[in-house]
């Protein structure tokens, strides 16, 4: 079989502040996404999100109905973003193929019924990183190339946050139902995202950390702000941030994530940002 699911039920805070370290890792961290002629899924009943890894080496990978759904084909009620993180690959909806180059992303509007991932080169492959949810709506396929994401500065050197925040899947860049994604880049010298932290309990999130080089690895940090966690992640893991969770991390060397979130309202910069010093 080359498609792999699992379930995540939703935790409470109240629930997480007993966890220890291997029941933490169990409920939100997503270890292995990408395996070779693979296609792997974990289905999260927070806002029944699901967060996918497909890595076409040797054969085209077709994105299949699951039994949780309970649907003919995996979009009948759904919506899809992906963004390429390997080689060269391409996505073929529906007969029509997208060549997607590294960091490059393809939203799916609900309805499409046959989703087809391969790799240009074997030697190269593509690394589809998939984020899906919900949706009540068919808007259009669109492809949102490097051009096309709105980018935007964030933090400085000084207090070792200075990144750059790419929007790929947002309302401003492409008609969606539920799902925004993008992707956010440290630079040399800084370790942290997402600091100041913040929480937005009207939607949940999944960090997809990647770019971490061999032998480093990212601290990421979750909980209520005054009831923080931490799970030390390595690359190419994801995690899942319930909607009232910080999600903020600190690496050993700079690295990238992606960034998707589903739930209430569309709007990007709704976030209730927390006090540094209140952290706890
Ligand atoms: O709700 C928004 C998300 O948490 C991320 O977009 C934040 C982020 O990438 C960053 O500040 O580094
Ligand atoms: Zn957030």
């Amino acid at each position: 079989m080359s498609i792999n699911y699992e379930t995540r039920y939703a935790s409470s805070p109240q629930g997480v502040k007993a966890y220890d370290t291997n029941q933490l890792r169990s409920e939100f961290l997503i270890e292995n996404l990408f395996e070779s002629d693979k296609l792997n899924l974990v289905y999260s009943h927070y806002d029944r999100f699901i967060t996918g890894g497909v890595l076409p080496v040797n054969k085209a990978i077709e994105l299949l109905t699951i039994d949780p759904l309970k649907a003919p084909y995996f979009l009948e009620r759904r919506e899809l973003g992906i963004i390429n993180v390997g080689g060269t690959g391409s996505v073929t909806v529906d007969g029509t193929e997208y060549v997607l180059e590294n960091k490059e992303a393809l939203y799916v509007g609900q309805g499409n019924e046959k989703v087809v991932f391969s790799s240009k080169s074997s030697n190269s492959p593509a690394q589809f990183y998939l984020n899906s949810t919900p949706a009540h709506k068919a808007y259009p396929i669109k492809k949102i190339g490097i051009k096309d994401v709105e980018v935007i500065e964030l933090g400085a050197p000084e207090t070792a946050n200075a990144r750059t925040l790419r929007k790929y899947i947002v309302n401003s860049v492409v008609d969606v139902c539920q799902l925004q994604m993008g992707m956010t880049s440290i630079k040399q010298g800084s370790s942290w995202n997402t600091m100041p932290a913040h929480v937005h309990d009207r939607r949940m999130e999944v960090y997809f950390y990647f770019e971490i080089p061999e032998g480093q690895a990212v601290c990421h940090f979750m909980g209520q702000p005054q009831e923080t966690r931490h799970i030390w992640m390595g690359n190419n893991q994801a995690v899942i941030s319930p909607p009232w969770s910080i999600h903020s991390g600190s690496g050993t060397s700079n690295y990238s994530f992606i960034w998707g979130m589903a739930g209430e309202n569309l709007d990007y910069g709704d976030m209730d940002v927390c006090k540094i010093t209140e952290l706890k």
